[in-house]
C-alpha cells in the first residue's frame, strides 16, 4: 500500500545544538535504512520549510505507524497521512 505523507518538523528553537543535531543523524541513518529496504521510495523537501513529502511503500497502516513512531524526529513532527489508491487514468 501506498502512502502520501508530509512531515512538519517543529523542533524547539531553544533545543541545544549538539542535541539537534545528534537527533538529526539519528533520524537520516533510520531513514536511509528504510529506503534501502523500499519502504521509503521517495522523499522530497517542501521549498521554505523544514518539512518533507514522503511516499511510504508498506503492508498496511500498522506498519506505517509503526515506522513513522520509530522515527528520531518522531515527538516533534506534526505528520498527515493520505492512502493513496490506483488513479483509473494511470498507464
Ligand atoms: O528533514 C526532514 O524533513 C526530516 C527527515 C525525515 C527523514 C530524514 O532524513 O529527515
Amino acid at each position: 500500500m501506498l502512502f502520501h505523507v508530509t512531515m512538519q518538523v517543529n523542533l524547539p528553537p531553544d533545543m541545544p545544538k549538539p542535541e539537534a543535531d545528534n537527533i538529526k543523524a539519528c533520524e537520516k541513518a533510520y531513514a536511509q535504512d528504510l529506503m534501502r529496504k523500499g519502504k521509503w521510495p521517495h522523499i522530497w523537501r517542501v521549498a521554505g520549510r523544514y518539512a518533507n513529502v514522503s511516499i511510504f511503500d508498506v503492508a498496511d497502516n500498522d506498519e506505517l505507524h509503526a515506522l513513522l513512531s520509530g522515527l528520531p524526529l518522531f515527538p516533534w513532527m506534526d505528520i498527515q497521512v493520505t492512502p493513496l489508491a490506483q488513479h483509473p487514468s494511470a498507464l
